[in-house]
């Protein structure tokens, strides 16, 4: 799924009007300034008819009318005043309009962005694993972009091109019926073909960025399997590749070029056709002295001034279209809400790390339940295992502790209280989680342990990672805990990886730690060390632990064993084995496989 389903609501500026009140007054200056700037841009033309006039006229002149001044030259020097003050207002206005617009979309796309990656951050877990990341990075990018282009560019052009076609008009129709309709003629013509050709060129333009993304995603591509592109001696033909995906994007690029060149030359011919007739017509009018020869130059000027904009109209529309279709979705998004809310309270005391499920039945989606039925307390202090075959709802389990989802029936309890009625803070910050697939962020390996307290000292990082033996690979990397890792930083291991995270997780002291156990990422010695590590950090705090490795687990109070969605059995490890049930015979499995010769 690539976006948001787009509901049915407002038109989108009308959303957009209310969202960002803030911002109103910003706007109507900015629209403002683009009409100023509007006016003041036919001005010259309307001044270079009324100096004709002058020159013709004389003492008859339409700015002796206006100024009561005769002399020719007293006229003209009105006039070149006036046009110093028109061109120092067109410039100012000019800056002013552009800086806020500008402006204006920077702030929205700001706003935008920062608000609808907090409602993103905060929808369920659940939420995000349906979507791809892509999808959602797209909104959040390209969609908030393409809303900041339209408000930058799309919105002042056509606000001019509105006040363009008003002001020419309404010079026109004082001016003469005749060639208003002359010059207006081909205003059908124009902005037909405009959208004609818009429509035409998109699936063109189109292709060049899909071209584009094909070309980017196969040089990423090559680029990050490097190695095993020299490994293969693909070297020719991952070139060869490359060098069709940059061949189909020139080709893709060299039809749109075609057809875009295409498009001012016909044009050219509608505007030609009006400026022609208003040419001929208005100076026939003019030789007949049925119009001024000042009019009839302003008229002359005028038509190009109309009809060249509006060349505008296809382009301008689809920047509209898309800067609409863009908004739809980021509101989309920030009309997504959240199935699992946190709750206001707190725990009655401090957190004591006791979990209980009751009756606990969980799934994905339309899906069976995945849990049915789970019955399970950890007493404050205890330490508790999960183990059983894969796809048993182990994780699953685990995330209804963290309500990463909420069961569909049951309950689920922290210290005696139902985790729906706590705070994030009350129930996340009670517990110190490391997860199947270990996130690290992009920054030093003290960053990292320290993620969930970043006021922590480098003798508290140094001690939980000492705690979670991460210590000593730490100490022999390159900079030591100052070390980049995470995107573009070094690459640890799997079980080194899984150290930070159990150092991250136990540095924020947590009643309760949580543990998913990666079966792949936990080779012999991470699986000792953690073994070590664990009877340690959970000294004076419950925990509760997915388990692949049984021999990680075997020192834990109780072990539970999930099989099909239900607690197939529980006890101590001895009791199992002794019991001689699904735990003996998984256990049997893994020492005897660890025994057997290799
Ligand atoms: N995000 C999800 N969306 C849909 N189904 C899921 C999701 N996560 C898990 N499942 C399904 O739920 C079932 C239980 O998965 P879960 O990850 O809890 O098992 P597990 O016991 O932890 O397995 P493993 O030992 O392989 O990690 C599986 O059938 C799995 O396909």
């Amino acid at each position: 799924m690539s976006a948001p389903a787009v509901p049915a609501r407002h038109h989108p500026l009308t959303e957009l009007w209310s969202r960002y009140r803030a911002y109103r007054p910003r706007l109507v200056l900015a629209v403002v300034m683009s009409v100023v700037n509007k006016v003041m841009d036919v001005m010259p033309e309307l001044i270079i008819g009324a100096a004709i006039d002058v020159v013709v006229r004389g003492g008859d002149s339409f700015v002796a009318g206006v100024l009561g001044v005769e002399d020719r030259f007293a006229q003209l020097g009105w006039l070149a005043a006036l046009n110093v003050v028109v061109w120092v207002l067109e410039s100012a206005s000019d800056y002013a309009a552009q800086v806020l617009w500008r402006g204006l979309a920077q702030a929205v796309e700001h706003d935008m962005r920062v608000e609808a990656y907090g409602h993103v951050q905060s929808l369920d877990v659940g939420w995000h694993e349906a979507r791809t990341t892509g999808g959602t990075l797209a909104v959040l990018n390209d969609d908030v972009n393409q809303l900041e282009r339209f408000l930058d560019v799309g919105a002042p052009t056509i606000i001019g091109l509105v006040v363009n076609v008003v002001l020419v008009g309404a010079v026109f129709a004082v001016s003469s019926w005749e060639l208003t309709l002359l010059a207006f003629a081909p205003i059908p013509v124009i902005v037909a073909g405009s959208l004609v050709f818009q429509r035409r060129l998109e699936p063109l333009y189109a292709r060049v960025r899909e071209s584009v993304s094909v070309l980017n995603g196969t040089l990423a591509a090559n680029l990050g399997g490097l190695p095993t592109i020299k490994a293969f001696t693909a070297e020719q033909r991952e070139l060869d590749r490359v060098a069709a995906a940059s061949l189909e994007y020139r080709a893709a690029n060299t039809r749109a070029i075609r057809s875009s060149a295409a498009f001012v030359p016909l044009i050219r011919m509608a505007i030609l056709a009006g400026f022609t007739t208003t040419l001929l017509v208005g100076g026939w009018a003019a030789l007949e002295g049925r119009l001024e020869v000042g009019l009839y130059s302003v008229l002359v000027f005028m038509t190009q001034r109309l009809l060249w904009p509006l060349t505008r109209v296809g382009e301008t529309l689809d920047l509209y279209q898309r800067g609409m279709a863009s908004a739809r979705r980021v509101l989309a998004l920030l009309d997504e809400e959240a199935t699992v809310v946190p709750g206001t309270g707190t725990l009655p005391g401090p957190a004591r790390g006791g979990v209980e499920l009751r009756g606990v039945h969980a799934g994905y989606a339309d899906g069976p339940d995945v849990l049915a039925g789970i019955d399970l307390v950890v007493p404050p202090g205890e330490v508790h295992a999960v183990v059983g075959p894969t796809g048993a709802g182990k994780s699953t389990l685990l995330r209804l502790v963290l309500r990463f989802q909420d069961p569909r029936s049951g309950q689920v309890l922290l210290d005696g209280t139902d985790v729906r009625t706590l705070g994030w803070e009350a129930l996340r910050g009670a517990i110190g989680y490391v997860s199947q697939d270990v996130f690290l962020f992009r920054g030093s390996v003290r960053d990292n342990i320290a993620y969930g307290r970043p006021d922590a000292t480098d003798d508290q990082v140094r001690a939980a990672a000492v705690a979670a033996e991460a210590d000593g690979f730490v100490q022999q990397l390159a900079d030591g805990y100052g070390t980049l890792v995470g995107e573009r930083g070094v690459t640890l291991s799997g079980g080194q990886r899984q150290r930070l995270a159990l150092a991250r997780a136990i540095l924020r002291d947590p009643a309760l730690l949580v543990l998913d156990e990666a079966t792949s990422a936990v080779d012999n010695e991470t699986e000792a060390a953690i073994q070590r590590s664990m009877v340690r950090v959970t000294q004076g705090r419950s925990a509760l632990m997915v388990a692949h490795r049984l021999s990680t687990v075997r020192d834990a109070d109780r072990i539970w064993v999930l099989d099909g969605g239900r607690v197939a059995e529980s006890g101590s490890h001895d009791e199992l084995v002794a019991a001689g049930g699904a735990y003996a015979a998984m256990w049997a499995i893994q020492t005897g496989a660890a025994l057997a010769p290799r």
